[in-house]
């Protein structure tokens, strides 16, 4: 009986809860004190708090939501349930398994041409933190029906930020979120495909899985910018990950953002300037023309011009700038201490340290490998049309040089102001100067947008790690937008990394889909028409008015009838004009830094990649088109947010490609 089984089952969650809580006291219990010094105490006490914290039981979150009858004869007990987080009881028998464990991943992967043991798979529906319903697929070679507890997930209102899908990622998902720690995933879906939800899915199984090798070099999620990242913030943590960085690239460049012209921002953020970027730095490292004079007290040791040459030479394009000058400085000191030797002195470390500090090698030092930052070089190479030349030499042409080259250059580096695409310049140059630091695995979202440049800084960032790389070719807005994940790969120094696809939708209902997919001839006609995995019969109006901005309050109070989230997205011009029309009715408007918590949101269109809300209006889309290079890739972002209307407002015709 139903009743029976679901009142068997309740009680395995509550011996669990007990179990989990217990866990959690003796965690609580563990002292610090033991450990033998004071800073040892304290990463004792920090690692005995994140336990406790770890331990913790979110009374509305289901703690277990799979269930498995596995076939005898294995080391394995015939039962597991599959849930956020191993719990034990007392015994140390274990009542619930990691969603992460290698035996969990037959909840997600076993069917009935491959049951991996498995003779019936138990899904539970919860409300709230109560379990109400189960759903059993037995594995005896019957083909099994759609999961009606699935189709109830993705139905649900998307009140607020982003949830987890531990409970119903899907086998293609369950593939990526799995893939071994070394191997490179770039991973190309159309919009809603759950690109975003499995790349940070597959951040908390690294973690769990290479907890030890992880906790030294970390993990890394990229979005596109701040609002994105505070919807997604909640994810990992529920997952029970809290030391994941979670940032953007303007987050790891520097919030540079001086506004230029697309068309230089596009030869800034070519691959091409890697190589103008790496000549300008040693044309700062010239020929010496001096040797090199140490007195010390009535002793003077001479180096040969020659002599300093042949070191500097032999140094250059072999080593980092900035260890390259410190080698420099000590193979200029030992030279000077074999002369010592030869005089039969027996000079030792700390008189090689002393010469390599002393006056005479600095002023060398100084003349033909200069101390340098960043900044310094790319203000030369931006402020000085001799200096570009030379440093761009055949890569950039004539024109090219002239597009990057600053019309007005400030005084010096220090009140330059620079832009989004010398963000990446810089880091570029940073990492010639000096090695940047590898986190153990990145994951990038929304990919498609990154320039060469930016790419090659993330990947400076996993270059002893590996990546997930997530995006959509449709989707790309910028000036530099991805044509070819092989390409991105390349740029992120991931050549090798492996490109998937995920081509069916969870967010967008099929009507709408269908209509943004007519804008996929233009923004993207290599990609196949995206398929959705809900009907959503009814979910598409389009309305015609003498005044679009005047039709969006009674847009936005039918949707207020409905359950859910609304986003009235709007060219980023017509904020202020639509939020205006709103009147009184209760709204927020979305920002770079906010969170957006109100039921009604105000979006830019620039803001709405990786968002979605229940209900979309969208106000002309025209004027989404008209206000940047790729409108119709941003249109097409915009009209995929919706996961159950969308309504679009106009008075200007529609952009043709819609019709
Ligand atoms: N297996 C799943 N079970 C339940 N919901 C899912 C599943 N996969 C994705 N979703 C839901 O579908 C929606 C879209 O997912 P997500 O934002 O990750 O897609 P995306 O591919 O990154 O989209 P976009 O390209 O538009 O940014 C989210 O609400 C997500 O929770």
């Amino acid at each position: 009986m139903p009743e029976n089984v679901l009142e068997a089952e309740r009680a395995h969650l509550a011996v669990s809860r007990a179990a989990l809580t217990s866990m959690r006291e003796h965690a609580q219990s563990l002292s610090a004190d033991a450990a033998g010094d004071w800073v040892s105490q304290q990463i004792l006490q920090g690692l005995l708090d994140q336990r406790v914290a770890a331990l913790a039981d979110h009374r509305d979150t289901p703690l277990f939501f799979g269930r498995l009858e596995l076939s005898a004869g294995g080391d394995l007990p015939g039962t597991i349930y599959v849930g956020r987080r191993h719990v034990h009881d007392d015994d140390r028998r274990a009542l619930v398994i990691d969603w992460r464990a290698p035996v969990s991943r037959a909840f997600y992967q076993a069917s009935p041409s491959d049951p991996m043991g498995v003779t019936l798979r138990r899904r539970f529906g919860y409300q709230g933190g109560e379990l109400t319903a189960y759903e059993d697929e037995p594995m005896d070679g019957r083909e099994l029906a759609q999961s009606r507890l699935l189709a109830e997930e993705i139905e649900r209102p998307r009140n607020g930020p982003m949830r987890d899908i531990v409970a119903t990622i899907q086998p293609d998902q369950d593939e990526i979120v799995r893939a071994d720690l070394g191997v490179t995933v770039c991973v190309q879906g159309a919009p809603g495909t759950g690109k975003t939800a499995v790349g940070l899915h597959r951040a908390a199984y690294l973690l769990f899985t290479h907890r030890e090798r992880l906790a030294r070099n970390g993990v890394m999620i990229v979005g596109p910018n701040r609002a994105f990242l505070s919807y997604i913030s909640s994810v990992l943590p529920a997952l029970g990950e809290v030391k994941v960085d979670q940032t953007t690239v303007a987050g790891i460049l520097g919030d540079h953002s001086f506004p230029e012209d697309p068309v230089t921002a596009a030869i800034k953020g070519d691959a091409r300037m890697a190589a103008v970027l790496e000549r300008a730095l040693w044309l700062h490292v010239t020929k010496p023309e001096e040797g090199v004079l140490y007195t010390k007290g009535i002793n003077r040791y001479r180096l040969a011009d020659h002599a300093v040459r042949e070191i500097v030479a032999s140094l250059r394009g072999t080593i980092r700038y900035a260890p390259g000058r410190a080698t420099l400085a000590q193979r200029l000191a030992h030279a000077v201490l074999v002369q010592m030797e030869r005089r039969g002195e027996s000079p030792d470390d700390r008189v090689q340290d002393a010469v390599a500090r002393s006056k005479p090698v600095k002023q060398i030092l100084d003349t033909v490998w200069p101390k340098l930052t960043p900044e310094q070089v790319l203000f030369r190479l931006l402020s000085d049309a001799d200096f570009l030349a030379r440093a761009a030499r055949t890569d950039l042409s004539p024109e090219e040089q002239e597009a990057v080259l600053w019309r007005k250059p400030a005084k010096s580096h220090r009140s330059a102001k620079w832009s989004a695409a010398d963000a990446a310049l810089l880091d570029e140059l940073a990492d010639l100067i000096e090695r940047t630091a590898s986190h153990g695995h990145v994951v990038v979202d929304e990919a498609q947008d990154l320039s060469a440049m930016q790419l090659r800084a993330l990947g400076r960032r996993c270059r002893t790690g590996s990546a997930t790389v997530l995006g959509d070719i449709a989707q790309g807005t910028t000036p530099w937008s991805a044509q070819s994940w092989k390409t991105v790969l390349e740029h992120l120094g991931q050549p090798s990394g492996e490109v998937t696809e995920l081509t069916l939708g969870f967010r967008v209902p099929r009507e709408v889909l269908d209509y943004a997919a007519r804008l996929l001839p233009s923004v993207a006609p290599d990609l196949a028409a995206p398929r959705s995995l809900r009907p959503g019969a009814g979910s598409l109006s389009v309305r015609r008015s003498p005044d679009a901005a005047a039709a969006v309050p009674d847009a936005v109070r039918q949707a207020l009838q409905r359950e859910g989230s609304i986003g009235v997205i709007v060219a980023d011009d017509s904020v202020p004009a639509v939020s205006a029309a709103l009147g009184d009715i209760p709204h927020g408007v979305l920002g770079a830094d906010s969170t957006g918590e109100e039921r009604v949101l105000v979006v830019p269109a620039g803001l709405a990649k990786g968002l979605e809300y229940d209900h979309v209006v969208v106000v002309e889309p025209a004027d989404i088109v008209a206000a940047e290079k790729r409108g119709l890739a941003r249109l097409y972002v915009v009209l995929t947010r919706a996961v159950t209307s969308l309504s679009v407002l106009h008075t200007a015709e529609l952009p043709a490609e819609l019709l």
